[in-house]
């Protein structure tokens, strides 16, 4: 048993503390937000997943888990400290450093005998190397320590899963008795473990997410071809993926990926590339393929509606994924924001993200407390998160209740047959039909205008993807 300080209690500290917990630990969660801190004293967890809220109320109750603002919590018995606050994006696609910093002062202050410093953010190459600096700097008495770099692989949704059960803990590393302490931590996870220096460890986090995220955008656009060939991309989908070399996951084509990290990571990525005089090309273009795909229900709602006075969408699903009341750049955001600039009216309904969307939209919108009331007399409906409660929805209500028929799938929840014999006009994501096929050979070459090529310049502008035609 060890004693355990993680800093930040967002999806990954408290997750990890928890689970640190759970496997027989003495963890305390420190966070600067006192509200926060507050409630998660009284078991209430501040994010939504399935069961978190139990386990973190089951080791208050056996007293490993405590909660505190107080960094002067790191005392002589400590013998691990998790840095795991927030990155995010600054403005030009660059990663903001300054909450990693700022612990890393607050550390080298409270710093009284040896610990592992463990730097679980998400964080640039060359970031480990930076936070030893800052602790040295800060020490009050020469005291030796190791700072590590363990990147953090967890989905939000089933992060307790994923600590439980992950494919590898990564440490990067040249300390061999930071190491050690680290394998001892996670002895009872009973996972690989892949130690190497603390630049590859960084690197593989940023080029994990940013090789799903590129297979995701490369699937859609795919499912963009499928559409003007006849294909069916969840056919494409499951044939390539049988070849395991491929595998067949992140190959659902949708409306684009969105969350805390995707976006922010691959951009990330882009910057490190221009700080050492790289353009890392792939990436640019999985982002600008991402932005168009966010545009495609706009693109086909404007093909069908020729005067937007009195039109009303309604969207299911707002959070980026099932499974998490997190909006964080999902694709609902950029998707209300256009309908809005379009003037339309707009009905949500999301099982658990309604509140949480509410508090990041700066502009009012009506917020369902079910599926029905969302569709109610809308000219049209966008399913943006494939929650399994959609599955089961009464279609035949749904179209009853609708003005006109317009539904768009964004995460093929629904079968085209089906919902064509409803009396939908239904646009799932990448299944195109012979006679489109057919009409669009007849128009002969395709000439991919300039202004229509997709490009992300980091920091700047996106150039708008045209992507439904
Ligand atoms: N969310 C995920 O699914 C996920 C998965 C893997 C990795 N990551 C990475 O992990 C890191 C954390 O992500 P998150 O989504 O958990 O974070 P978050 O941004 O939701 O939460 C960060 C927390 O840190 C606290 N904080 C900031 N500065 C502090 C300070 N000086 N002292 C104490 N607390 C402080 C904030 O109050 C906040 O509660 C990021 O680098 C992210 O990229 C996230
Ligand atoms: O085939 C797919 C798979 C995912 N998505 C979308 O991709 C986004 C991200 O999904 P997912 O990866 O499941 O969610 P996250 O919780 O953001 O997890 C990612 O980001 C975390 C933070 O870095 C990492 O730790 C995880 O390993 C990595 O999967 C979501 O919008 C999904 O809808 C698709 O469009 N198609």
């Amino acid at each position: 048993m060890m004693k355990v300080i993680v800093v930040g209690t967002g999806y990954v500290g408290l997750v990890t503390g928890t689970c640190l917990a759970e496997i027989g630990h003495r963890v305390i969660c420190i966070d600067k937000d006192e509200m926060k801190i507050e409630k998660l004293k009284r078991g209430i967890s501040p994010i939504y997943e399935a069961h978190l809220e139990d386990m973190i109320c089951r080791n208050i109750k056996e007293q490993r888990l405590s909660f505190s603002t107080d960094m002067k919590e790191v005392a002589e018995d400590t013998q691990v400290i998790f840095i795991a606050v927030g990155t995010p994006s600054l403005e030009d696609g660059d990663v903001d450093l300054s909450q990693v910093e700022e612990v890393a002062r607050e550390i080298g202050k409270s710093l009284v005998s040896y610990g592992v410093i463990v730097n679980k953010s998400t964080v640039p190459v060359g970031s480990c190397v930076r936070v030893a600096q800052i602790i040295r700097q800060n020490l009050r008495k020469d005291i030796s320590f190791d700072v590590v770099s363990n990147p953090e692989f967890l989905r939000e949704g089933t992060a307790v899963y994923d600590t439980f059960h992950g494919d590898r803990i990564v440490i990067g590393s040249r300390s061999k008795k930071a190491v050690e302490v680290l394998r001892e931590l996670y002895k009872p996870f009973h996972q690989k473990f892949f130690i190497t220096n603390p630049e590859s460890a960084e690197l593989i986090k940023y080029a994990s997410n940013a090789f799903l995220a590129t297979k995701i955008s490369f699937i859609n656009e795919m499912a963009n071809l499928c559409e003007k060939t006849g294909g069916d991309i969840r056919a494409v989908a499951e044939g390539m993926g049988m070849d395991q070399r491929i595998g067949n996951k992140f190959l659902q084509a949708g409306v684009g990926f969105g969350g805390a990290c995707f976006p922010k990571d691959v951009k990330g990525l882009l910057k490190t590339g221009e700080k050492y005089g790289y353009d890392f090309k792939i990436i640019r273009q999985t982002l600008a393929v991402n932005e168009g795909q966010k545009q495609k229900p706009l693109r086909i709602l404007e093909e069908n509606i020729a005067d937007w006075k009195g039109i009303k969408v309604g969207i299911l699903g707002l959070a980026f994924k099932p499974g998490t009341d997190d909006v964080r750049e999902a694709p609902a955001l950029q998707i209300i924001k256009d309908l809005r600039g379009k003037g339309a009216q707009i009905r949500v309904y999301d099982p658990v993200a309604n509140a949480s969307m509410q508090s990041v939209l700066q502009f009012p919108i009506t917020y369902c407390n079910n599926p029905y009331d969302a569709v109610t007399d809308c000219d049209a409906v966008i399913l943006l998160t494939e929650w399994p409660e959609f599955q089961e929805l009464n279609l035949r209500k749904i179209r009853r209740l609708m003005k006109r028929t317009i539904f768009i799938d964004g995460r093929n929840v629904f079968a085209s047959e089906a919902m064509g014999e409803k009396g939908f006009d239904y646009y799932p994501m990448g299944i195109g039909s012979e006679e489109t096929a057919q009409r669009k050979l007849k128009e002969g070459v395709v000439k991919v205008n300039e202004s229509e090529k997709s490009n992300y310049t980091s920091g700047r502008t996106w150039n708008q993807v045209s992507t439904c035609n």
